[in-house]
Formats: structure tokens, sequence, C-alpha cells
């Protein structure tokens, strides 16, 4: 398995080389491009505009000479601008504040976002390991905490509970014909940042950026959406410039004829869009998963792309310790955090070691893993569980060994199982103490790890430097958001792996968009993380290396998106994408999926414009 993805990986490189566009995907010539605007309209509109770079036969036919400065640049000169302009920022503010520097950042990205899209995803596709933590993960949290204060223009479409029984007319207030992917939230739980209302948009906006620059969907066809139905947030309903609904969050019955309306404007309008659900609060992320997945083509990235992501990382803790990974059923795992992201990846890890062959178990009972919540440890004597949650509750009574008991705090779980892995998925920063990480180091394993996986990094539940010091050089951490990596002394390195949903949303959109799947099953979500997984070589493995560095994310998309539209084909679900029917997709070969979606990717060139006005 490993030594073919090696293969597949060496493939995808020489499609994919961020410097150059992947052949077939616009290329060294691109098509002209049917504007229909002119002048000043085509300058503001950041689909088409190429600024300085028009070329004089172009400013003639579209009416814009005498509209911009004389000289005429090229993408180069404009993109060598740009970064100088960055670099200097970033040496301007060295010494400031963190967050003033990171919002400063965001600005000057968000201006060439609201300007030139082609330079925009560019700069971000050539840089994605540097500009990654601001347009997402942590950056991206702190731009919605202040999101009313930094607004200037809109961007996606915003649907409120004010709309009710007007959304299938405003969905035609989007301006593109043709939308394929939409990443929608209800603000409800942004990151661990709780309920931020309306504020939560830049989420979608952020994880369309991801899907622009890693699954190559080109950027007039993402829609980001944040659906207001109000906010249990008192300082944002006090707050004289909170720019969503000033009234409390919608529930019952009322919420979810809101979510079923936009649903179906949007299935009326883009039948064949994908929807990622993104950062709902729990009991809506699950009851909006189960309501809309066998009826849309959508998923919910926090229960499912993260689950992916974390099995990869659990898979990838066991071979470390030099295991065959048929031993992932005898792995102790701890999880702290029984919320949407925790379940999703008990159920996904679960279910995968049921599926694992002959280790002796007892089915639906085999509990390997101890779940903690706010109110510690989980038992079966737990009053009031959700009945997802229930199932990954601990039998507790006389028998059962280690002996714990029902609320058993953090450092006495640990202390007592000796876990092989320490999850969190809590959205408590610093949850993982010293005391929990010595703990931690008396761990029944030889590579004890450590996936402090919340987000922003002010949640993570610890950095790496505590990791490394306090479980030991051999331990293996992984975080939600990113970290540098460690020097451990004699030239040893402790990696800071970055576990996050990125690696796998993507390439699970994309999937599922080039097949033309019906819905996303079970199976195509798990050969996603089996990609993924498969990705590490047992090279960096031993090293500690569990994910791939996030400046390959374009390569891992192309696979983790073939092996999704594969597992569409096979699953009979998959009914083709434009002139791409399901026959041929299901006659080409692994490397030809590859290929195929690979050449599908939009690659940011500016294409001569025509306007037909
Ligand atoms: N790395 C990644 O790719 C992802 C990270 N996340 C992060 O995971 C975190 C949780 O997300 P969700 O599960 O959706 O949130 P959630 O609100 O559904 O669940 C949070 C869970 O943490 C528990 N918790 C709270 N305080 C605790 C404490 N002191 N000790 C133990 N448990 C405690 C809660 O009881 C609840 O079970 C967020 O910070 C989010 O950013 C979520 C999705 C993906
Ligand atoms: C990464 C992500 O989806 C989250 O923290 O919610
Ligand atoms: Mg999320």
């Amino acid at each position: 398995m490993w030594r073919s993805a090696a293969r597949r990986s060496a493939q995808i490189r020489r499609l994919l080389s961020s410097s150059a566009p992947p052949a077939g995907a616009g290329a060294a010539v691109p098509g002209p491009c049917i504007v229909h605007k002119r002048g000043n309209d085509i300058l503001h509109d950041p689909w088409y505009n190429k600024d300085t770079a028009f070329p004089m036969t172009e400013r003639d036919r579209l009416g814009l000479r005498g509209l911009l400065p004389p000289r005429v640049m090229s993408f180069e000169q404009q993109y060598e601008r740009f970064i100088n302009s960055f670099r200097s920022l970033e040496n301007n503010t060295r010494g400031a504040p963190d967050s003033i520097v990171a919002l400063a950042k965001w600005r000057i990205l968000n201006r060439l976002h609201d300007r030139n899209e082609t330079l925009y995803y560019r700069v971000l596709i050539d840089n994605i390991k540097d500009f990654a933590p601001i347009i997402y993960t942590p950056t991206v949290g702190l731009v919605c905490e202040n999101y009313s204060g930094l607004f200037r223009r809109p961007r996606g479409m915003y649907f409120s509970a004010k709309d009710k029984g007007e959304m299938m007319s405003m969905i035609y207030n989007w301006p593109a014909e043709k939308v394929d992917m939409i990443v929608v939230t209800d603000g409800s739980r942004i990151l661990g940042l709780g309920d931020l209302g309306v504020q939560g948009i830049g989420i979608p906006i952020g994880k369309l950026d991801v899907y622009v620059a890693a699954a190559g969907i080109n950027p007039q066809k993402v829609l980001p959406i944040m659906l207001d139905v109000g906010t249990n947030n008192e300082k944002l309903l006090e707050d004289k410039l909170y720019l969503g609904l000033r009234q409390p969050r919608l529930e019952g019955e009322e919420y979810l004829a809101v979510v079923d309306e936009f649903m179906e404007a949007v299935h009326a309008r883009w039948p064949k869009a994908v929807v990622q659900f993104e950062d709902f609060q729990m009991k809506w992320a699950f009851e909006t998963l189960q309501r809309y997945r066998n009826r849309f083509c959508m998923f919910n990235d926090d229960v499912q792309g993260t689950a992916g992501v974390a099995l990869a990382g659990l898979l990838g803790a066991v071979r470390a310790q030099g295991r065959p990974l048929q031993d992932f059923p005898n792995q102790k795992i701890v999880v702290v955090g029984a919320g949407s992201a925790g379940i999703g990846v008990l159920s996904m890890a679960k279910q995968s070691m049921l599926r694992m062959p002959g280790i002796h178990r007892t089915g639906e009972g085999h509990n390997q893993f101890w779940v903690l919540d706010k109110d510690g440890l989980i038992t079966k004597t737990r009053k009031g569980l959700d009945p997802a949650v229930a199932r990954f509750a601990r039998g507790y009574g006389p028998d059962e060994v280690p002996d714990l008991h029902e609320g058993a705090s953090l450092v006495e779980v640990v202390k007592k199982v000796k876990p092989h892995v320490l999850l969190g998925l809590s959205g408590v920063g610093g949850i993982f103490n010293e005391e929990v990480l010595k703990a931690m180091k008396e761990s029944d394993s030889p590579r004890p790890a450590v996936f402090a996986m919340s987000n922003p990094t002010t949640k993570a539940e610890c950095t790496p430097d505590d990791v490394f010091k306090h479980v030991g050089e051999n331990a293996i951490f992984a975080s939600g958001s990113p970290f540098s990596n460690i020097s451990l002394g004699n030239g040893k390195t402790g990696y800071a792996n970055q576990a996050n949903n990125m690696y796998l949303f993507p390439g699970i959109g994309l999937g599922a968009l080039l097949s033309g799947a019906r819905h996303i099953s079970d199976g195509m979500l798990q050969a996603a993380a089996e990609c993924l997984a498969s990705y590490i070589t047992d090279d960096e493995i031993r090293k500690g290396i569990l994910f791939p560095s996030v400046s390959s994310i374009r390569h891992i998309t192309a696979q983790v998106g073939a092996a999704v539209v594969r597992a569409a084909v096979a699953e009979d679900l998959a009914e083709g994408c434009c002139d791409v029917g399901p026959r041929e997709l299901g006659s080409m070969s692994e490397s030809e999926t590859v290929d195929y979606v690979a050449r599908k990717m939009w690659y940011p060139i500016y294409s001569p414009l025509v306007s037909d006005k």
C-alpha cells in the first residue's frame, strides 16, 4: 500500500509543479474568456481584473484605455511587487503584538483578493505554507472575532431567519451561472471560539480559499454562505456594530425549516453543487448530516473530514511504533472532547478497527477508547447521554480494568490507562498540562502520541515544546493549527505535524464533484482517509512525521480526489461530470484517475478577455 502511494505521489509531483500550470489546465495559451461588461466595470471585478497587466490590445478592446497608467506590467512583475510589499510589511511589523501583525497580513491579502483574484490565488498557491495560517487557522479565527469591525465589502451570500420564504428567489441573486462548491455555516461553533453568529462567515471564505488553492476549484464557482439564525452570544447581541440578526438563535423546527429551505434553493439552482457543512454546533451538525446526506451531495467537515485526518494520524502512530497496522485495534486511545469532531473521530476509528482482520475482539463491544468531556470520563452511568456518545461510554463496574469512575479527571485517566494516544478535540487551550503530559511519559507505547487538534492556536490543548519536554523526545506530536518544529539538540528535530481537516476536505469535495456523486458515502470518506494515511513513507513515519507538508497540498488533494472518485464509481454512486460519464470514469486506471483529477484543477493564469458589450 505504501509503495504504490509513493509512486502515485511522484507521478502527481510531475503533473503539478507549483511553479507551472498543470498540463491541460488552461496551460500556456489559455482560451479567451467572454465578459459581459466593459471599462471600469471590468477593473472593479476581481474575477476579470488584471490591474496594470492588461495589454494595450485588450485596453482598446475593453474600453480601458486611459483608465490605467500607461506602462504594461507582466504577471511576474505584479507577483514580485506583491511579494515585496508583503515582505516589507513583515519587516516593518517585527516586534509588534502577534494579533496586530496577523491582521495586517490578512488585510494585505484580503485587499488583493478583493481586487484581482488571479494574482491572489497564484500567490496563495505558490506560498500556501506561509499564507494558509493567514487565510485559514489561526488568523481566520481572529478575523471572525473582529469581523464586524473589519467588514469593508461583502463576500458570499447571507440567508437569515428573516428571509424565510424568499430563499428560492434570493439564490438567483448570486451572479455566477454555475456553482460547484459551497461551504455553509450557521456560525454556532466557530473553531474553538464558540458562537460568533454572522461573523463566522470568515470560515466558509477561508475554507473555500483552501479549495481553490488545494483542489483547484475555479474561484468563480465557489460560494461561501452564512445562515444567520441569530446568536446566543450576549456580547455580540449588545455590540452596536454587530452585523447579524440581533435575536437569539432559532431552535427546533424553526431552525430546521430555515436550513431545509436553503438546501432546497441551492439544489434547485445548482443540483450538482457539493455542499460542505462547517462549524455547526454538535446537535445541528449530526442532525443536518443525517437529514441531508442521502438526499444531497453534502458532508460535514468537522464530523467526517476531521475523522479521516485523525484516523490517518492514528494509523501513523501505530506505524511509528514499528507495529503492523493490524495492531490498531489494540491501541489505547484517550479522546478529550465528545463533540461533533471527537465523536466523528471515534466513530471512524471504531469502524476501521472493526474491519481489521485476525484480532481477538468482541465486535461492537470492543472499546479501546476512553472519552472525556467537560464533566470528565464518560461512563455508562452518565445520565442523559446522547446515543452517539453512549456508544463510547466505559462500562465501569468492579470488573473493568483499570479501575476508574464516572467523571474521572484527565490526569487520573492518563495515569491509569497509560494510553498510546492522547487526542484533544475539546476547544480548551492548555488542558494537556505538565501533569497530564508527564503522565503520558508512562504510556505503554514506545512512541506516545499527543494530538492537540483544537483550533485556533490559543485553543490547542498543548504545544510541541510542552510535549517534547515532558513526554520525551520519542513522542509524536500533531496539532490542528500550525506550530514550528522543535530543535531537540544533537541535530534532532521534534516534528510539529499539522493534523487539520484541510488535508482531506478539498479532496473529498473535488472527488465528489468530478465523479458527479449522488451523495457522499462512508466508503468515499474511508478511501480519502486511507489515501492520506498511505501518503507518508516509513522513513518519514520513523522520524515522527505523520502528515505531509502543507506545501504539497495540491499533490495530496489530487490523490485524495482520485481515491474518492474511484470509491464513488465502485459504489455505483458516480453520475459523471461534464463530458466524462460514469462508464468512462469506471474504465480509468488508478493513475489515469489521478491524471484526470489533476487536469481538471483550475490554475490562475490571465485569460484573454473579450467583451460582448
Ligand atoms: N484539527 C481539525 O481539523 C479540527 C479541529 N476541531 C477543533 O475541535 C474543537 C472541538 O470541536 P467540536 O467537537 O465541533 O466542538 P463541540 O463543542 O461539539 O465539542 C467540544 C467538546 O469538548 C468538551 N469539553 C469542553 N471542555 C472540556 C474540558 N475542560 N475537558 C474535557 N472536555 C471538554 C465538551 O464537553 C464537548 O464534548 C474545536 O476547537 C475545533 O476547532 C474541529 C474540527 C476539525
Ligand atoms: C479545522 C476545523 O474545521 C475546525 O477547527 O473547526
Ligand atoms: Mg470546522
